[in-house]
């Protein structure tokens, strides 16, 4: 296993830790898989499913051998995350018309959204190296999913938030864990340029998606789906886009499957920005070059927040090999599908329901066909947002507790 630059090439050792390459480009975890043999890697993943208290019960290390085997099991900090909700609604299903219609609940891990499946490998992959000091910056689930697994594992962790649009919940669920939150005026683009320039130099491993072994841990989404799925993707995956560190990482994952040969067939991906924060999808809808960021990105789903997304190289690159296509959607839109989401049973926050809001566009727009399979990425939890559910959920109703008024109401 080694660390390769995206844009130069250069390889640097798995053993440190890195968030760049020293051309600025950003860095990849490569493993030789050529000693794999994706037949019994199947049965040994079927197999784990009836694990329950060993690592290989959580649906990240269940598959180790994609993911970080190097790292000795005595340094694995897990919570047993994964092993989240796949769902049908037949109701949101028969409103589209579509011939099937996943959600993959991210939202249910243990810290509430899909950030735990990376950082249980970053946070790993740090103890390893024998760091205790964990840093992130974040707009609040990437900071809670940190102070969750560095609390677990006995270390400290210092999170970076921005003083505007951020949901309460998130920091307070921070520092519930006991992380030390400093609060800045910025943005998260802002945070990412200062961890990157200032994180070695404070002794702190960085745990944002730049660290590549947070792109490694969140592959297992994928795998995960196309296990529970008997290997059998749908066509297409849709995902919300802010800083692009899952559709970098499940790209990645499907590569992984492919080159194995568990799947014989790359689902294609649906990438759902958030219209007030969406740099990335504007750089591939006017076919520019290079991403220009967008200085003051805003929308109400705050985890979408981000003007500069670090990964948008990589991206592109996973949407080239995926015919994948890029969508943006307005905050009203986004929450018309939240309704949806929420009213289904399933719930999510704001930020996932992008996923349903462009998959909806994209079938009115007849880029998706109603005879095609979706499956869409749940990111966060309904509770991760409780502002939001304040301004846009139905006013309770207040009664005497009679008969009369019961029967009436
Ligand atoms: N929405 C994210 C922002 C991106 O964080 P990263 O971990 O992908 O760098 C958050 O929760 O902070």
């Amino acid at each position: 296993m080694k660390l390769v630059c995206v844009d130069c090439s250069a390889e640097l050792s798995w053993r440190e830790s890195h968030t760049a390459c020293s051309c600025g480009g950003r860095l990849e975890v490569i493993q030789d898989l050529k000693m794999l043999d994706g037949e019994r890697l199947k049965t040994v993943f079927q197999e784990r499913l009836a694990e329950r208290m060993s690592v290989y019960a959580s649906g990240v290390w269940r598959y180790k051998e994609l993911i970080l085997p190097g790292v000795p099991e005595e340094h694995i900090v897990t919570k047993y995350e994964g092993n989240t909700g796949l769902y049908t609604s037949e109701p949101i299903r028969s409103q589209l018309g579509i011939r099937a219609l996943y959600f993959k609940a991210q939202s249910e891990n243990p810290s509430g959204s899909f950030k735990d499946n990376g950082m249980t490998a970053a946070v790993s992959h740090g103890r390893f190296l024998g760091y205790k000091h964990f840093a992130c910056t974040s707009t609040g689930n990437t900071s809670s999913s940190l102070a969750m697994y560095a609390a677990w594992g006995g270390c400290s962790s210092q999170v970076f938030v921005p003083s505007r649009s951020v949901s309460v919940n998130k920091v307070l669920q921070t520092l519930a864990y006991g992380a030390k939150v400093i609060r800045f005026d910025g943005t998260y683009d802002d945070g990412i340029r200062f961890l990157e320039q200032h994180g070695e130099e404070l002794g702190l491993y960085v745990c944002n998606s730049v660290n590549p072994f947070r792109i490694e841990g969140q592959k297992s989404i994928i795998y995960e789906i196309a296990q529970y799925l008997n290997w059998e993707l749908p066509d297409w995956i849709v995902i919300p886009g802010g800083a692009l560190s899952n559709v970098s990482a499940l790209g990645k994952g499907l590569e992984d499957l492919k080159n194995l040969g568990m799947i014989t067939k790359l689902p294609r991906i649906a990438l759902i920005q958030a219209e007030g924060a969406s740099p990335f999808h504007r750089m591939m809808a006017d076919g520019q070059d290079e991403l220009i960021p967008q200085p003051n990105p805003a929308t109400k789903a705050s985890a979408l927040n981000i003007g500069n997304p670090p990964s948008w190289k990589i991206a592109r690159r996973v949407l080239r090999q995926c015919q994948g296509i890029t969508c943006s959607v307005n905050d009203e839109e986004i929450m018309v599908s939240k309704k949806m989401i929420d009213q289904s049973g399933i719930g999510c926050e704001p930020a996932s329901a992008a996923t349903l809001a462009g998959l909806r566009k994209l079938m009115d727009d007849r880029i998706i066909d109603k005879d095609e399979r979706a499956l869409c990425i749940l990111t966060g939890n309904l509770l991760k947002d409780t502002d939001i559910l304040a301004e846009t959920t139905d006013d309770m109703v207040y009664s005497d507790l009679t008969i009369e008024s019961l029967r009436d109401l």
